[in-house]
């Protein structure tokens, strides 16, 4: 039997998704361990392995088939846009898509005036400006912190993820349209799907049977 690779998101989706693979008996004591430095870890008797890597990686490693499975944002995911079959809402890291900025731009977007958009997710910012709500925008790329581009007038609005809505308050900030839901998904990629059905599919079911 070949091992399955898991490329996990490392950051905040890595504890919940390890605590759902527990449940459904795939365990990785070792991957746990904060200090370590290690990258690939192997359960030997399931003929698995697991990696962490940087979250907008996963997409990478899965169409490539680097790794079989994934378990990514679908943010991330959306943004993307890599070649891969999407299979279970894993329900964990959920919060939305948003369009946010300062109440005053409210209005810039209803007039369909020429904004500024600042966003780590520059693909999700122009389909949704673009295609869906046909609105000529700029869209500057950030890597993270983006609540801070409408408080200096980098741009008018952002768009970003909104849990809580936490950070946006404490700025002074709004959500002032939604895009989409978003969660953690399992990813596969579309060889491995075909030649491990039967692993994939029981994987599928097990996780299914504890959501
Ligand atoms: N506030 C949040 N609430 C719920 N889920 C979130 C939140 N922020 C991010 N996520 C989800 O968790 C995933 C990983 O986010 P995380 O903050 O760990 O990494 P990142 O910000 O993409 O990476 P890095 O911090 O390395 O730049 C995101 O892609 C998204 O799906
Ligand atoms: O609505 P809230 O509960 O406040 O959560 C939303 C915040 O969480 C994420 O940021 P993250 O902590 O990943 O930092 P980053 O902005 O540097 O990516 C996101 O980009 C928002 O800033």
């Amino acid at each position: 039997m070949r091992y399955l690779t898991f490329a996990l998101a490392k950051g905040r989706l890595a504890k919940k998704t390890l605590e759902i693979f527990e449940k459904i008996g795939i365990t990785c004591e070792e991957i746990k361990d904060p200090t370590s430095r290690k990258l690939i870890f192997v359960n030997e008797e399931l003929k698995l392995k697991f990696f962490l890597s940087k979250a907008t990686d996963v997409p990478t490693y899965v169409e490539y088939g680097a790794a079989d499975i994934g378990i990514v944002g679908k943010d991330t995911i959306l943004e993307e846009g890599r070649k891969m079959y999407e299979v279970v809402d894993l329900g964990i890291g959920k919060c939305r898509m948003c369009v946010a900025g300062p109440e005053s731009a409210r209005e810039l977007l209803q007039h369909h005036e020429q904004i500024r958009v600042a966003s780590k997710y520059p693909n999700i910012a122009k389909d949704y400006f673009y295609n869906k709500k046909h609105q000529t925008v700029e869209i500057i790329k950030l890597n993270g912190s983006v609540e801070l581009a409408p408080i200096v007038g980098l741009a008018e609005v952002i768009v970003d993820i909104v849990e809580t809505g936490a950070t946006l308050r404490e700025n002074g900030l709004d959500v002032l349209e939604e895009i989409c839901p978003l969660s953690a998904r399992m990813v596969v990629n579309q060889v491995s799907m075909k030649m491990e059905n039967e692993r994939i599919t029981k994987l599928i079911n097990d996780l299914k049977s504890v959501l």
